[in-house]
Formats: C-alpha cells, sequence, structure tokens
C-alpha cells in the first residue's frame, strides 16, 4: 500500500437523507472498451466502438495505440447513437513510448501487441505499476521469440523490441497474480505466426469472467480459440492465427462501476434502476444480483435494465469473490454497514491491484471505528457502530467509491483525492450527487 496521499482534496461525501430512488446512466465497461480497441487495432480492416468508456484508462490505451500508428477517430455515430470510435488498423511501428497509468488492462494487454510493431516501444507508468505483477508476460513473450530489456524485476519499465512478427506457439505462464496475463496474449495470439497456447501452471486463476470475456470478443471478431470450457485441457487456451474481422460494437455499461449505485439502494433502503444492464455477459459485474441479493435487495432484470431494491436491512456474507475481485471494495463497504459479520475469500491477489486493497479497506475501516481484520486470503469484517473522518484512497478508485458508499450511512466521512475515479468514471462525483438529489423526501 503507498504512503497517505496529501489530505488536501477531501471531498464531503454525501449523507443520505432518505431512500434513494434513482435511474443511473452507468458508462460502458472499461475491460471491454480496453479488449475492443486492441482487437481493432490489430483487425484487418477498420472497425466501430459504440458507446466506448472515456475515462482515464482508455484514453491512454487509445494514446498507446496511436503511438504504434493505429488510427482512432473519437465522434458521433453516424445516425446520432452517441460517442463513437472509428479504429483504423495500421502497420504497428515503433520507436514510440507507451503512458501505462496505472492501467492494468495497458500495462499487460499492449507489451504483446508491442513485440508486433516494427521498432522498440518503450513503457512506462505510474509509480505503483512499477509494482504490479508483469513476470507471466514478460517471460512468455520471450519464451515465443520476443526481445525485451528490463531491469531484471519483471515489471515496468521495459522496451520491447518488436520485430514486425512473433513466432508464437506453446508457452507456460504462472498467472495466479493476474488473469489479465492469459488475457494478454490471447488478444494478440491470432497474429502471431504459429497463434499461442497458454498454459496456466500456478495455483487459483483469479477473475476467469475477464477470460471468458477475452474469449468470447475474440470470437466475436472471427478468431478460433479453444478453452478448457470447450471440451479442450483444463488451464490450457489455444488462439489459431488468422486474420481478424473490424466489427461494430457497442459497449455495455460497466457493471462494477454500477456496483457504488446498486450499494446506494441497499444501504438506504431504496431503489436504483440500471438501464441497459446485458441479459447476457461475460462481466463479473453480473454477479452482484446474486451477491447484493444474499446482502439484502431483491432485483429484477427488465427489457429496460436493472431495478434493484433495497429492504431496509443489510446482512453479512461468507464469500468467495477469487472470480470477481474487482467487486471486493464495493462488497467490503457494504458488509461493514450489516447486521452481522463477513468473510470475504479468495482474494490474495488484491494486495497487487492499484494500491493493496486488502490492507487499504483493512486501515480505512477501522479508522472510522470498523472492525476489520486481514487474513492470509481476504477479508473478516465486523460490523460496528462506525462515524466520520477521513477516509483515503491511495489513488484506487474502488476505495474511493467505497468510501462514499459509507458516507451514505455514516456522517462525516470525508473521501481523499476522489478525482482518482477518473481512472474508469470520471463523473462520478456528479453521478453521486444526481442519484442523491432524486431521494424520495
Ligand atoms: O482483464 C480485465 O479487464 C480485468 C481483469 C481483472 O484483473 P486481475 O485478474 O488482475 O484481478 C480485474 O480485476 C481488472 O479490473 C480487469
Ligand atoms: C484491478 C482493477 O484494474 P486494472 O485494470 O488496473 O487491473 C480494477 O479496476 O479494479
Amino acid at each position: 500500500m503507498a504512503s497517505n496521499p496529501s489530505d488536501t482534496a477531501l471531498w464531503p461525501a454525501p449523507h443520505a437523507s432518505a431512500a434513494v430512488d434513482a435511474t443511473v446512466h452507468v458508462p460502458g465497461s472499461k475491460s471491454v472498451t480496453n479488449r475492443a480497441l486492441v482487437l481493432a487495432a490489430l483487425a484487418s480492416e477498420p472497425g466501430w466502438l459504440r458507446r466506448p468508456l472515456r475515462s482515464r484508462d482508455t484514453l491512454l490505451m487509445a494514446a498507446a495505440l496511436r503511438e504504434m500508428g493505429v488510427g482512432i477517430e473519437e465522434g458521433v455515430g453516424p445516425d446520432g447513437t452517441g460517442e463513437t470510435w472509428r479504429v483504423l488498423p495500421a502497420g504497428l511501428r515503433g520507436p514510440a513510448t507507451v503512458d501505462v497509468g496505472n492501467a492494468g488492462t495497458v500495462m499487460r494487454f499492449l507489451p504483446p501487441v508491442a513485440a508486433l510493431a516494427d521498432g522498440p516501444i518503450h513503457f512506462d507508468g505510474d509509480p505503483r505499476s512499477y509494482e504490479r505483477p508483469l513476470t507471466g508476460v514478460i517471460d512468455a513473450l520471450r519464451a515465443l521469440g520476443a526481445r525485451i530489456d528490463d531491469d531484471g524485476r519483471g515489471a515496468l519499465p521495459l522496451t520491447v523490441h518488436g520485430g514486425g512478427a512473433l513466432d508464437g506457439g506453446p508457452v507456460e505462464i504462472d498467472a495466479s497474480s493476474s488473469s489479465q496475463f492469459v488475457s494478454a496474449l490471447l488478444l494478440s495470439g491470432p497474429r502471431f505466426n504459429q497463434g499461442v497456447e497458454v498454459r496456466h501452471t500456478g495455483s487459483a486463476l483469479p477473475s476467469m469472467p475477464h477470460i471468458r470475456m477475452t474469449v468470447d470478443m475474440l470470437r466475436a471478431v472471427g478468431a478460433q480459440v479453444d478453452t478448457p470450457e470447450s471440451g479442450g485441457e483444463p488451464n490450457v487456451w489455444r488462439v489459431t492465427p488468422g486474420a481478424l474481422l473490424g466489427r461494430d460494437l457497442t459497449v455495455e455499461p460497466d457493471l462494477s462501476n454500477a456496483q457504488p449505485f446498486l450499494a446506494a439502494a441497499l444501504v438506504t433502503g431504496g431503489k436504483v434502476v440500471i438501464p441497459d444492464w446485458p441479459a447476457r455477459t461475460t462481466q463479473p459485474g453480473d454477479r452482484l444480483r446474486k451477491i447484493f441479493t444474499e446482502m439484502g435487495g431483491s432485483c429484477e432484470l427488465t427489457e429496460y435494465g436493472l431495478v434493484f431494491t433495497g429492504s431496509g436491512a443489510i446482512h453479512g456474507i461468507d464469500a468467495d469473490l477469487g472470480e470477481v475481485g474487482e467487486l471486493t471494495p464495493g462488497i467490503a463497504a457494504v458488509a461493514a454497514l450489516a447486521d452481522s459479520p463477513s468473510t470475504l475469500r479468495g482474494v490474495s491477489h488484491l494486495r497487487l491491484h492499484e494500491t493493496d486493497r486488502l490492507a487499504a479497506l483493512t486501515k480505512e475501516i477501522n479508522e472510522l471505528g470498523g472492525d476489520v481484520t486481514e487474513t492470509a486470503d481476504g477479508l473478516h469484517i465486523r460490523p460496528r457502530r462506525l462515524h466520520g473522518g477521513i477516509f483515503h484512497t491511495y489513488e484506487d478508485h474502488r476505495m474511493a467509491t467505497a468510501g462514499a458508499v459509507i458516507g451514505l450511512a455514516v456522517e462525516g466521512v470525508q473521501i481523499e483525492n476522489v478525482a482518482t475515479t477518473a481512472k474508469t468514471l470520471p463523473d462520478f462525483p456528479d453521478m453521486w450527487s444526481g442519484m442523491l438529489g432524486s431521494e424520495k423526501a
């Protein structure tokens, strides 16, 4: 966990004086937008992206691809369907420098793309990006024929000396610290001379829905992918070499970013509607329908979207969140306000996310009077009466939104650096007050 940033930028988290009753339009998925950008850049023809997420992580991805020669035109769709980006693939080239910020998707998905470029691509980013694991991607690319200069730590900063093509073929990796290692190799796999066969050899692999998202999106642009679920060996994914199609893709709302708003309905005993909630999706946020129902709410998925209603009661939960780790901060916030204890398991890899999320949640909830302890792979949360105070965010968007959820129920919570939500949801403070502006009197 990074040291406490300055306390100067404090945002008084609004306290809910009544049950919320709001419709919240949630912008596009970060994970879908950044996969779609990579796949469109690697395609053999132009493609469209409708309703892409415009946030720090996705703008970094777009800027990086442009640096390597890809055309990305931002505009409004021809039929007035909202923001649309046109992606014009081109020969990938270096020299170029990529700023990954603290975006896991950029730092993991782009080194394989850079290996296909003609020239050196230098990768750098926020201080935290130097600490986030990247070994799986670096070692695998070397084994597949790439030349990479790094400082020997298996992390950023580094330079990929693209040779215009990559052999590819079979490779073993330990992706227990991030599913993004697997996704990264699969996304560029169709463009490797021999495709790629990725075999995960480590302990539990987190965030499986995100790997399914990668596979689904690859298939949607014409790639042939064999997976454990399609009858292949456990922990092995195989991508056949081949050209990718340019597609017209509409990005789903980011269901993990819908989480704080659903949590608001749960915490205040109110109702929140999220339009365009997909009927079928690989996004891990879809699990919130089950998790938040178990914690006291109820939901109805209609053609319009998801209607989520709190009952006034908030229950603790015992859950393995290994598949849906990015939901942990928001679940922990609700759990701290529940009527019974919670155990959140299977998320030790969160120690290597934007910050050490297990340490950060423990410290910040306890400083508001809570009783949270870290376990080897998660958190025990025993609800206690909380009081106001400063909630530090450690440059982690999901810490900021988790603090805002607690602030609904606890007066005097101040969120340090709420602007860090710009990583995936730049409009969060306005969306939050908009939701509260429509509270029932
Ligand atoms: O592939 C993706 O889009 C993501 C995969 C997950 O990463 P980890 O497997 O590193 O947790 C998730 O936490 C992250 O927010 C997004
Ligand atoms: C872990 C996350 O992000 P990243 O894509 O940077 O890994 C997250 O958004 O919760």
